[in-house]
């Protein structure tokens, strides 16, 4: 849980477009450091367009985006890179014509402290097995990892994940929220978009519900498990 009342990001009033069409109408919400959030909430609501914008990779965006003491809303997106925020998408972004050590060393380091290629096929040892595969030849799980263990070569403290449980068996999903639990304990700092709840629960300290492109609720871990009913509604489950 966090121990600096001060956040060390603070979205205000953020607003995103793609070309006409607008996503986002006003996000508000804080992270602390070392805290893992979730952007949970129904299919369009405007999670993933949230992590995007804050990115800088939506046609167009307004608001507020300040990351420890730097204004993000007008730097683009290496920028937002080289400030210390990692970015793992949706579809995992992983280069098929490439190997997993190849795939793994691709990002560059932008501060220290980011692990080493040894350390990083220590952590995930699946990888360190298929480390001369090709990027096409990984399973979704395998995938996932490796775009996780990419951006842990940054050096990044403060990494957006994209729905990282999507399309996965059980048992795999299990093994990455533990990799997921392990960064939390290492003092990473979180934002996870989820749409599994039960995922979700077993990571998080708070949760940020999305609707329409705003957040309509914030509740604690603890929270969650006294309102579940309300927030399946919201989730539309
Ligand atoms: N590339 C795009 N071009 C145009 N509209 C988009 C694009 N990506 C998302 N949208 C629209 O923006 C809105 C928010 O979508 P977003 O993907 O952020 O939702 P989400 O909550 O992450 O849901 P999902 O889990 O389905 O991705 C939706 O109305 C969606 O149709």
């Amino acid at each position: 849980m966090p121990t600096d009342p001060k956040p060390i990001m603070q979205v205000k009033n953020l607003e995103a477009w793609y070309g006409e069409s607008k996503a986002l109408h006003g996000m508000t919400f804080d992270v602390h450091e070392g805290e893992l959030v979730t952007l949970i909430g129904r299919n369009g609501a405007g999670k993933s367009s949230t992590l995007r914008s804050i990115m800088g990779i939506v046609g167009n965006r307004t608001g507020s985006i300040r990351f420890h003491d730097q204004e993000l809303i007008r730097k683009r997106t290496f920028q937002i890179a080289r400030a210390g925020i990692a970015y793992c998408p949706e579809e995992r972004a992983i280069f098929a014509g490439l190997t997993v050590a190849e795939n793994m060393t691709l990002p560059p380091i932008l501060s220290p402290g980011g692990l080493t290629d040894t350390q990083l096929l220590e952590t995930f040892p699946n990888l360190k097995a298929r480390r001369k595969s090709g990027g096409s030849k990984l399973s979704g799980g395998e995938q996932q990892m490796l775009a996780i263990a990419r951006i842990l070569r940054t050096g990044s403290r403060f990494i957006l994940l994209d729905e990282p449980s999507e399309g996965l068996a059980p048992v795999i999903v299990k093994e990455i929220g533990a990799q997921i639990q392990k960064l939390k304990e290492q003092g990473y700092t979180i934002v996870l978009v989820e749409q599994n709840l039960q995922f979700a629960r077993l990571v998080a300290d708070r949760h940020v519900v999305v609707e329409n492109g705003e957040v309509v609720d914030t509740l604690t871990n603890e929270d969650l498990a006294s309102n579940l009913e309300r927030v399946k509604t919201y989730l539309g489950v």
